[in-house]
């Protein structure tokens, strides 16, 4: 079976947040299970209002669906934008993590109280919470702030409150939003790795960053957006076969050289 039968299936056919003004136009990609995808982009490219419009979070959504490929013909949609899903009920869900760009917390929820929703709405065991939260919590150094309030949290503690969030219900799919800006190096160093652990158990990440030398070690394909629609997609080297009148040196362009190219190209266009 090849590798587009397997993993999560994305496509939006026009979204925003007003029916008159779509943000994103004609947008489909895949996401492997065990495969890091780069969503990539220029400011207001769109990265982050596509993953809203794979959760079903925008005002306006059309042909829009996000469906779990597999061996079967299975097709489950993440949020409810098909109708296959009518029919899908008796399947299980994706479970998936949602990293926001922005920390989003409950004010009257200590950290641990947060860990114990996401444990309740995932339906993990208190075995599990227990063990997973409290490893989580070590490794980010947070075991002081345990019962704390994230409201006095620094920037960078509610940053990993989000990710240990994320990595608590170790999900089929993580959409994960510009996760790198404001991590310390021990959280920037520790995350990668445990993204590798993650991909390696067999989960698909979507990453939308702008740290492009990090998106090109860690991903093996990019999504590149340009005004609310694909410019790009594909490994390295397909993106450097689409730089080709840039330079005779084109075949070793790094990521960011292709983004600059291809995304000044099309300005001037
Ligand atoms: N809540 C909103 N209401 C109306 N328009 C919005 C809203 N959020 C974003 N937009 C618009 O949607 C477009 C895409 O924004 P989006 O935040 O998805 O871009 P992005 O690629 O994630 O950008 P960045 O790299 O700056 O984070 C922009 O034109 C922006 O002005």
């Amino acid at each position: 079976m090849e590798d587009q039968d397997k993993g999560y299936h994305i496509h939006i056919e026009s979204a925003g947040y007003e029916k008159k003004q779509p943000i994103l136009t004609d947008l489909s990609f895949h996401v492997s299970p065990g495969e890091m995808i780069g969503l990539i982009g220029p400011n207001g490219a769109g990265k982050s209002t596509a993953i809203k419009a794979m959760l079903g979070r925008l005002p306006y959504l059309k042909g829009t669906s996000f469906a779990q490929l597999s061996n079967l013909s299975h097709s489950s949609p993440l949020s409810d934008l098909t109708k296959e899903q009518e029919d899908e009920t008796e399947k299980e869900p994706v479970s998936w993590s949602y990293i926001p760009e922005h920390p989003v917390y409950y004010d009257h929820l200590t950290l641990w109280e947060h860990f114990e929703l996401m444990a309740a709405l995932h339906r993990l065991s208190p075995t599990v919470l227990e063990e997973r939260g409290n490893q989580l919590l070590k490794q980010y150094r947070l075991q002081a702030v345990k019962h704390h309030y994230p409201a006095s949290f620094s920037k960078g503690m509610r940053q990993k409150m989000m990710l240990m969030l994320g990595l608590i219900i170790r999900p089929d799919l993580y959409l994960i939003d510009e996760p790198f800006i404001g991590l310390d190096p021990r959280g920037m160093h520790l995350l990668l790795e445990q993204l590798q652990e993650e991909q390696k158990r067999g989960a698909g990440i979507l990453l939308c960053t702008h740290v492009l030398d990090t998106a090109e070690r860690i991903c093996s394909r990019f999504v590149l957006l340009h005004q609310g629609s694909l410019l790009a997609q594909g490994t390295l080297d397909d993106l450097r076969e689409r730089c080709q009148s840039a330079s005779d040196q084109y075949r070793s362009f790094t990521l960011s050289q292709c983004f600059h190219y291809l995304t000044e190209e099309m300005e001037e266009a």
